[in-house]
């Protein structure tokens, strides 16, 4: 059996005479909260409504649950979906809005609602018209429209999007309990890449309808951690003084710059070294690759798709 849950080779949509999703192979496995990372327009939309079944793809191999092909159409009923605003009826309660849907899938189980609201922070709504309630409570309900019928897939198209920071963390709580205690996997998009590290355990990173990364959690944290930046007058003699310290992990940024990536605690070191060996350094810092730089460096600089 496949180690992934779900996997994509070579995914493609085409609208017209333009891609809006180019070969993009995905790899996420069983109880991973993936982040699908990228700004307005780049795709991330449309390559959710392809694995959900909601689009059809141009091209394609989806394997979900270790299945491809015709079988794949079989497994969309595992898959809950909160893509763009979630089908509510204002004028209904929380409750019956969630009863609609279940009694829509033909589920039977009592006591499912009032778990399913108690899952996402609702059980004391009562009879509360949807049509009143905050951004934040609706995206949580539609998290409970889209658990019903205890999907192992759950896709969710930016749910924290124009949430308050308050919003962020509840919707944030309910996904990782669902993750820790259901071993729900759990695809999620954003452009808010900061908020997304704070929860997801792998990132697919998508641009121009391209996936230009995938990358662990544990990976990320570990590129963009911390590095000496030291300002010199002339870098180029200072990377022998590194070399001898056996300081190797280094780049020379530019004419005066250079990130030591490696044995930080030794920054003092460093700069006695650079100092016997008559190297002028205007300053030395200690800095971190922030997840903004690091999406920008590798889109290029690009603020947008
Ligand atoms: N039905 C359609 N017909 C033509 N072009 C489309 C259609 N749907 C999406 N697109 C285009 O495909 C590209 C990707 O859109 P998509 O909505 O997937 O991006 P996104 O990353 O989800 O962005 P956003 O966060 O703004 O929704 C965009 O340029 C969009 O204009």
């Amino acid at each position: 059996m496949s180690q992934y849950l779900l996997e994509t080779n070579a995914l493609s949509k085409k609208y017209k005479d333009y891609f809006a999703v180019q070969n993009v192979n995905l790899h996420i496995k069983r109880g991973e909260i993936y982040g699908l990372v990228g700004k307005n327009g780049a795709g991330k939309t449309t390559i959710m409504r392809m694995i959900s079944g909601l689009a059809t793809p141009t091209s394609r191999e989806i394997s979900l649950f270790g299945e491809m092909g015709s079988k794949v159409k079989t497994y969309f009923s595992r898959i809950g979906v909160l893509i763009e605003a979630p089908g509510l009826y204002g004028d209904m309660s929380a409750a019956d809005n969630l009863t609609l849907k279940k009694i829509g899938i033909g589920l039977q189980e009592k006591d499912y609602i009032p778990s399913l609201l108690r899952l996402v922070g609702l059980a004391d709504v009562g009879n509360k018209k949807v049509k009143n309630f905050s951004l934040g409570m609706r995206q949580r309900l539609g998290i409970a429209m889209a658990l019903i019928g205890e999907p192992d897939l759950l896709i969710l198209d930016e749910p924290i999007n124009g949430l308050d920071p308050e919003g962020i963390v509840e919707v944030r709580e309910i996904l990782m309990r669902l993750a820790a205690e259901r071993n729900i996997t759990i695809m999620i998009s954003s452009h808010l890449l900061e908020e997304l590290s704070k929860m997801a355990t792998a990132y697919g990173f998508i641009h121009k309808g391209e996936l230009i990364k995938e990358i662990s959690h544990d990976q990320l944290m570990k590129e963009c951690k911390e590095y000496i930046e030291i300002q010199f007058d002339a870098p180029r003699l200072a990377t022998p003084v590194l070399d001898q310290m056996g300081i190797t992990d280094y780049k020379v940024v530019n004419q005066q710059t250079i990130q030591v990536y490696e044995q930080l605690a030794r920054n003092s070191e460093i700069n006695l070294a650079l100092a016997k060996a008559n190297i002028g350094i205007r300053s030395m810092t200690i800095s971190r690759v922030s997840l903004e730089d690091y999406f920008l460096n590798l889109t290029g600089g690009e603020t947008h798709a």
